[in-house]
């Protein structure tokens, strides 16, 4: 029998998510493919007043209501891994979960945030020299990053969080998985001088995104030989990206990991493949309606 349903009701679980292009850019696409019952709503755990720690039962609510699988994201990614019953691989290591399939009444955690960042990264800086990057955010989505970048060939990374522990606990669950990355934890106000003698920088901070202004790092330390990548795409044009683009470095937004982590979601979910170009279309196009200036559209 073939494990996938026609009927799709998926939730997207986190806080502050009322302007996420998810709902659009999956159900889109479902249209596309001629998926006709296909929905992406919304659990703004911040709205709807669960606590984070409680993040977990909120899922497994959904579920027992009907949901068929499921997008979890800030702050959220790694609190649900106690709720679920199995883990890929990937998502076990990296200790932060952002798909959730639902088979049999059985929760399995996956991680395409890895997998759309080194999508991301490929597609959008193909020539980035991958040998000293600092990476600012060591969160869900930042553990999975810096995941993609090791895996990507990066031989010096340097990792800083507000949260120095989280900083430590990615490089040591790095260590252990690539023995050939030099992994170390750094002080967030280390990063200006770190950047100094670096090819890359890549912000998996919230810093930047809706209801979180500004920069992670003080910009001034940009220097045009730098690949700067930003995964916050709420706006797409980040401060930083904007004080980037403005130096002349080669910049890669937000934008081409959500697509890239959205078409890897929906063929776990569906069993489908997408067209991840028919996506990137649509998101520019989602974009343009906000009236939103885009570097997205300037690569398509
Ligand atoms: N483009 C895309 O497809 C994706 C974008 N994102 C975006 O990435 C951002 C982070 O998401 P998550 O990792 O899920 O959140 P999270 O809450 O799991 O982690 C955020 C981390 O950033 C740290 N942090 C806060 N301020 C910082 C600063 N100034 N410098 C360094 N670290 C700092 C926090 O201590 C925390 O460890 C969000 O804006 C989210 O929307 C996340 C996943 C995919
Ligand atoms: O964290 C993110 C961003 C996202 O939550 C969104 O805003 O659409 C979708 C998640 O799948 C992804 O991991």
């Amino acid at each position: 029998m073939h494990p996938f349903s026609t009927r799709h009701r998926i939730r997207l679980v986190g806080a502050g998510i009322a302007t996420s292009l998810s709902p659009a850019l999956h159900e889109h696409e479902a249209a596309a493919l001629g998926l006709t019952d296909y929905r992406y709503d919304l659990i703004d755990v911040a709205a709807e007043g669960i606590p984070v720690d409680r993040s977990g039962d909120a899922l497994r609510q959904a579920v027992a209501a009907g949901c068929t699988g499921l997008n979890v994201t800030h702050p959220c990614k790694q609190v649900v891994v106690d709720s679920l019953d199995e883990m890929s691989g990937n998502a076990r290591l990296l200790g932060a979960v952002n798909t959730v399939v639902v088979r049999d009444g059985r929760l399995i955690g996956h991680n395409t945030d890895h997998s759309g960042f080194l999508a991301a990264l490929r597609r959008g800086l193909p020539d980035a020299t991958l040998g000293r990057v600092v990476l600012a955010g060591a969160g869900g989505a930042g553990s999975a990053v810096a995941y993609a970048l090791a895996a990507a060939g990066v031989t010096d990374l340097r990792v800083a969080d507000l949260d120095p522990a989280r900083a430590a606990d990615v490089c040591a669950r790095l260590a252990a998985a690539f023995p050939q990355t030099r992994v170390t934890a750094i002080p967030l106000e280390a990063i200006e001088a770190n950047l100094e003698h670096c090819d890359g920088v890549v912000n998996a901070s919230p810093i930047g995104m809706v209801g979180h202004p500004g920069t992670p790092f003080d910009t001034d330390a940009l220097h045009p030989g730098l690949w700067v990548a930003d995964i916050v795409y709420r706006p797409l044009q980040t401060e930083l990206v904007a004080a980037a683009t403005a130096l002349g470095c080669d910049v890669l937004d937000g934008g081409q990991m959500l697509v890239a982590q959205a078409a890897d979601t929906f063929a776990l979910l569906t069993g489908i493949t997408p067209d991840p170009d028919r996506m990137r279309r649509h998101l520019g196009e989602l974009l343009a309606d906000q009236c939103a200036p885009t570097v997205l559209e300037e690569s398509r």
